[in-house]
């Protein structure tokens, strides 16, 4: 063993002598000289090359450390480095100086060699890789091996590195400079949804990591559009995390309505990273009214918010006109509680490629979230809450905060049917006599009159019914009072399937509303329809505090316009002014909520030091 040691060291002796006192020309003609007798072919990867950084070298440094463990031990290196980088998760290796290691690449044996050399009169450190081969593996080094090290460092490194949260605040100011490491947990195993559409939706980012040659053969823009839409809570910004945690892109959240213009828009992308997903959520606030009266950015008068700027051009452009092209491997994800009111320019495949509905909870997701949770995958009360939670729309959100409140499964359990119950008896008792006229017959009530109702009766009157209007009943009763009507067929119009029953029940209500419209094809009338079924669906599924005013603005100029085009829609209409001037009560009733909680927590943190007290000798 010190017999071997020493003649290592001897050899690095002579090695650094040899290259110290000879001459470089001479140890040029020597090496001249030796080659012409040798079957090796030695290629030279120098840190930098023609005068810039060296990509084939730093792709050494991380294919060759991460090959370093996994090579057996006769040809693997003597020493290694070892380290820690911020941008990446785990630990990465590195050949030590003057370390060699063997890589064999289709059974061919590679030599590697790291060297490096202190240039004492620059002051630098002269680092470059070696490797020797077979001469007559020349073209398969060039066309394969070469390639192939650059391809497996990129793999490495977009495998290992830190995924990013980036945001922007004023829209001019760019992206937050380093952004924040996105420790989001959530991954497509834990992400509760239907069986098929996950197992879709991976396979849809799979074909698009894979698909660079694909795009650049079909002349594409290598970029992918997905619209997330669906209730409140139903995992749309869990679905994105999943799939910032499934790619490791970067994620940047980009609140439109804070970016003041096109060109601050345009400033935003151009400084996006490649393999990144622009995030743009509840697209439907942020652009919908703007494109509806285009060239009007004059603030909002009532509540003194300015408009958004960007303009839908603007929007589409950044999305798939040039400006889209400056960068590779980018997904970009809309999200919206309304899909239909997001304009059709912004949904068309090739920029929203797939339209993910996220849906209220079902069985097969409330099964996920228990295995997430409570780790069981069966439980003797599953039925129960098999038949419930068809009865009831409650979102993954509300069913995983039950779910949360104690790991006992059964506890847990029978509170979460607990729950359902409330739902679906307060779901019943919304649909009847408590609606908008409850609130006018209330209007006139003080905040003390008001404080004397409990939070049970609070939601309920805050529900958006229609005593006299069955049209706004909840949809389960839509569905049932479709079923039991004559379908209009008639005019054979199409509408999206889930606003098939709501259709059934306005015509059967209101008559063909759209018989006098001024637009004579069925395509035409079909999708004012379907604003239309949109508009009762909304109404139909929220309550008033939840709905801001600019939602029920944007609601009432589409149905200003479906009535400039000769819809039969006044009894959407007054409606949403009964909605509009029912709204301070809504809000009177949600501020009372906070002060009511707020009083609790007070309540709450009031004991707190008192018990601490009690242990102090501090005279009171
Ligand atoms: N499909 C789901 N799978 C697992 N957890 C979920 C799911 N949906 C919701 N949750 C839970 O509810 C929380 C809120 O969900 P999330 O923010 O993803 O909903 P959202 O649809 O984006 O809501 P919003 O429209 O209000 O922004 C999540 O942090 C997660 O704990």
């Amino acid at each position: 063993m010190g017999a071997s040691l020493s003649v290592l060291a001897s050899i690095a002796i002579i090695r650094s002598s040899f290259n110290e006192f000879v001459p470089q020309e001479l140890r040029s003609y020597l090496w001249e000289f030796s080659r012409r007798f040798s079957s090796e072919l030695t290629v030279v990867v120098k840190e930098s090359h023609e005068g810039s950084t060296n990509h084939l070298f730093n792709a050494l440094v991380t294919y060759l450390g991460s090959n370093a463990f996994c090579t057996s031990s006769a040809s693997g290196p003597r020493r290694l480095t070892v380290g820690k980088n911020e941008s990446m998760k785990i630990l990465t290796y590195g050949l030590d100086r003057n370390s060699e290691i063997v890589d064999v690449f289709h059974g061919v044996p590679m030599k590697w060699g790291y060297y490096t050399d202190f240039n004492s009169t620059l002051h630098y450190e002269l680092r470059w890789y070696e490797l020797r081969f077979h001469k007559r593996y020349t073209d398969m080094v060039k066309n394969k091996y070469l390639p192939y090290i650059l391809e497996m460092a990129k793999r490495i490194k977009d495998q290992n590195r830190v995924v990013k949260f980036f945001t922007t605040r004023g829209g001019r100011d760019g992206w937050s400079s380093k952004g924040i490491n996105l420790d989001h947990p959530m991954t497509f195993e834990t992400l509760a949804m239907d069986g098929d559409l996950k197992q879709k939706v991976v396979e849809d980012l799979n074909t698009f990591i894979r698909g660079k040659e694909y795009y650049k053969k079909i002349g594409k823009v290598w970029k992918r559009g997905y619209l997330l839409y669906g209730p409140p809570g139903t995992g749309k910004s869990s679905l994105i995390a999943a799939m910032a945690n499934f790619l490791n892109f970067d994620i940047y959240n980009l609140n439109l309505s804070a970016v003041n213009s096109d060109s601050s828009l345009e400033h935003l992308l151009l400084h996006m990273s490649n393999r990144s997903i622009l995030v743009l959520e509840d697209i439907d606030c942020s652009i919908m009214l703007q494109n509806r009266q285009a060239g009007d950015h004059q603030p909002d008068h009532n509540n003194q918010i300015p408009r958004p700027q960007v303009t839908l051009s603007g929007l589409l452009n950044a999305i798939d006109g040039l400006l889209s092209c400056c960068g590779d491997e980018r997904v970009i994800v809309f999200t919206t509680n309304y899909k239909d009111r997001i304009d059709p320019a912004l949904l068309r495949a090739g920029r929203m490629d797939m339209h993910i509905y996220l849906s209220y909870c079902t069985f097969s997701t409330f099964k996920q979230l228990a295995a997430n949770y409570l780790d069981i995958w069966e439980h003797d009360l599953f039925n129960c809450v098999d038949k419930l939670i068809k009865e009831v729309q409650v979102s993954p959100a509300d069913v995983a905060g039950e779910l949360m409140k104690t790991k006992d499964p059964t506890t847990s359990l029978k509170g979460l049917i607990k729950f359902l119950e409330i739902k679906k008896s307060e779901s019943k008792s919304a649909s009847s006599p408590l609606g908008l006229e409850g609130h006018e017959n209330n209007s006139e009530l003080d905040s003390n009159s008001l404080s004397q109702m409990d939070e049970h009766q609070l939601q309920k009157s805050c529900k958006i019914t229609d005593s006299g209007d069955n049209t706004f009943q909840d949809k389960k009763d839509v569905k049932s009072h479709a079923a039991q009507s004559t379908p209009l067929k008639e005019k054979e119009y199409t509408v999206k399937e889930e606003f098939e029953p709501i259709l059934e029940a306005i015509l059967s209500k209101h008559g063909d509303i759209a018989a006098n419209c001024s637009f004579h094809s069925l395509q035409c009338r079909s999708s004012f329809l379907e604003i239309v079924c949109g508009i009762v669906q909304t109404l139909q599924t929220t309550e008033i505090k939840d709905l801001s005013e600019f939602q029920i603005k944007s609601m009432l100029s589409s149905i200003r316009d479906l009535e400039s085009a000769q819809l039969d829609v006044g009894w959407v209409h007054q409606r949403l002014e009964k909605i509009i001037q029912a709204m301070p009560l809504a809000e009177q009733c949600a501020t009372l909520k906070e002060v009511k909680s707020d009083n609790m927590q007070g309540i709450v943190e009031d004991r707190k030091p008192k018990a601490c007290n009690a242990g102090t000798l501090m005279p009171n």
